[in-house]
């Protein structure tokens, strides 16, 4: 069945999103980025996914946590990103602020398309139905090897259900991070985050600077 509704108005605001899998760097980095604007003086909302609102933030307890079927996990992340994107996103948008995500669907192209198998049609379409035309306007990619990645993530953290996967999960999870951003290369930038934290903030810097953000 085709969605015929029109996508919403184009936002006021810019939405920022930040991949990469488990252990590539991320949170490592947010901080500084964040910093690019508020020392603008422009409002900058965090906010992350599965999350962002009460309803999200308990439904990220269970796809973290409960073993189930990738179709119930598709729908969960799914249905999480829409009360997120409805509730905060979109409103922060129209008030002109910086969002700021860590995460967004991507990660289930990712996460539920590369590395659980799940089929990348169905996901369009929910991408589709949930978003009604909304993507960032920037997605900074996060990339390194999962060997690496997983050396990072050592023993620091009690793993999620996630980061107990084996590192032929995280090849394939990498592999869907590379088919979007090969589809949008405009939007998906690519950053080899195997660096040190200095060369990879060299890397976003660039990026950004490039943009004239
Ligand atoms: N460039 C880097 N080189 C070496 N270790 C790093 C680098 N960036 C982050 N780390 C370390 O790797 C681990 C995972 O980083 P983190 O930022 O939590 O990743 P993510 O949020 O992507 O899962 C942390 O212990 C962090 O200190
Ligand atoms: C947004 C999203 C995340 N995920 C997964 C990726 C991560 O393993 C996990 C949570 O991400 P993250 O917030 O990076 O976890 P942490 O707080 O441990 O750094 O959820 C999906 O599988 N699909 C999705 O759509």
């Amino acid at each position: 069945m085709t969605d015929t509704r029109p996508a919403q108005p184009a936002p006021a605001g810019r939405f920022i999103t930040i991949e990469g899998i488990d252990g590539a760097g991320k949170s490592s980095h947010v901080d500084a980025i964040a910093q690019r604007w508020t020392a603008r003086g422009l409002v900058v909302v965090r906010t992350r996914e599965p999350g962002g609102t009460a309803l999200a933030e308990t439904l990220r307890g269970l796809v973290l946590e409960q073993a189930m079927d990738p179709l119930t996990e598709a729908l969960l992340v799914f249905a999480a990103r829409r009360d997120h994107t409805e509730q905060v996103i979109r409103p922060a948008l129209a008030r002109g602020a910086v969002v700021l995500c860590d995460r967004y669907t991507d990660a289930t192209f990712a996460y539920q398309g590369g590395g659980r198998g799940f089929d990348l049609a169905v996901l369009a379409q929910l991408e589709q139905w949930v978003q009604q035309g909304l993507q960032p306007d920037l997605t900074l990619w996060f990339d390194l090897p999962s060997e690496l990645a997983a050396q990072r993530r050592g023993a620091a953290r009690a793993p999620d259900r996630f980061e107990r996967e084996q590192l032929a999960f995280f090849d394939a999870v990498r592999a869907g991070y590379a088919r979007r951003a090969a589809a949008d290369p405009q939007r998906v930038r690519r950053l080899d985050a195997s660096g040190t934290p200095e060369q990879v903030a060299q890397g976003w810097q660039a990026v950004l600077a490039s943009l004239g953000w």
